[in-house]
């Protein structure tokens, strides 16, 4: 069911294909490193604390290509890959577990998320992909409102035959426009289990500061009844390999907004983080963080600081080119 509801998805990411916009040779490379507040290993560096503007020295992850897909990929053609977790929700407010409870934004994470936005508003997205929790797709939607391209993004529907085709778009042009948003429970928080709901600092006070910090971070040791690290990785892994790396080898410029833990397992697998590295790896809320995907290579470029961050868009002429073409569109 999951499987066929995803075939769908992709083949609609597929007819609503919109730009070709293909980046060239990287034109520099940054070396500075940004330091993060409680990760002291290299390998972490600049996604602790990722309102850290700078890029990092990252070793690209090699990939092979994409059998499955089918997709040959294209040498010449870079993309975008955007990571984001949601901004502050009601219970991250209130210090609570939330894992799979489907909870709003904040007025605060409102904002975290159009100032996500701004940063973000000049780096290409051809596609959307979020979880199928209301934080995410707030973030997601709000971020996107600052975008100077100013598409559309649209939400697919295709968890029926009835869904999708009520939703059908009829104009070729309004599909230009527009950019489809996946969602997919793949991607959710972890599963938080019996602490769903509870106060994280009441729930340390019980069971002791170090359990609780190892249900909260560790790779392989579950919370009572809910996910690890790792069986959340499992699903969402697999996820963005079956479904979103076929969209980067196409060319597609693709933005996934989701949850602390479902970013930290695809940022482990990125950046080849081990389980014991994985540890310190934490993700503040509303923080847009960018890779490029490059022949098989994933490229950490860290957190643009600002829509013209000169060290993100120095590094390929195309994103610069891109950002001189919105400029354009926009005098
Ligand atoms: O689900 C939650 O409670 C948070 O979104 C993430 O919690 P964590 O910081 O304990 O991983």
């Amino acid at each position: 069911m999951a499987a066929s509801t995803s075939q769908h998805a992709l083949s609609s990411i597929k007819f609503w294909s919109t730009s070709n916009f293909s980046l060239e040779k990287p034109t520099c490379h940054v070396h500075s490193v940004s330091v993060g507040r409680r990760c002291p290993s290299a390998r972490s560096l600049g996604l602790v604390c990722a309102s850290n503007s700078q890029s990092s020295v990252v070793e690209p992850v090699q990939l092979p290509g994409s059998p499955k897909s089918g997709i040959t990929p294209k040498k010449s053609s870079e993309s975008a890959l955007i990571l984001i977790r949601h901004g502050e929700s009601l219970w991250n407010e209130k210090n609570l577990f939330t894992g799979c409870v489907d909870v709003p934004l904040t007025p605060k994470g409102v904002e975290e998320a159009i100032e996500a936005g701004k940063r973000i508003c000049n780096i290409p997205v051809d596609v959307i992909y979020t979880s199928s929790l209301i934080r995410a797709q707030m973030t997601a939607m709000l971020a996107m409102m600052q975008h100077r391209r100013k598409k559309v993004p649209i939400i697919v529907h295709n968890e029926s035959e009835q869904a999708h085709k009520w939703s059908q778009i009829y104009s070729e042009e309004t599909k230009k426009q527009s950019i489809p948003v996946i969602t997919a429970w793949q991607l959710n928080e972890r599963m938080y289990g019996e602490l769903q709901g509870l106060n994280k600092q009441e729930t340390a006070d019980r069971f002791g500061k170090e359990q609780v910090h190892e249900w909260r971070r560790s790779y392989d040791i579950p919370p009572p009844n809910g996910e690890s690290l790792e069986m959340c990785a499992e699903r969402a892994v697999a996820y963005f390999k079956d479904q979103i790396i076929p969209q980067l080898v196409a060319g597609k410029h693709v933005m996934i907004a989701a949850h602390g833990n479902s970013l930290r397992s695809i940022i482990m697998h990125l950046d080849k983080l081990t389980s014991q590295e994985v540890i310190s790896l934490e993700l503040s809320t509303g923080i847009p963080m960018l890779y490029i995907f490059k022949e098989g290579k994933f490229i950490r470029r860290g957190s643009p600081a600002g829509p013209s961050e000169a060290g993100v868009y120095a590094y390929t002429k195309n994103l610069a080119q891109y950002r001189q073409k919105l400029d354009g569109m926009i005098q």
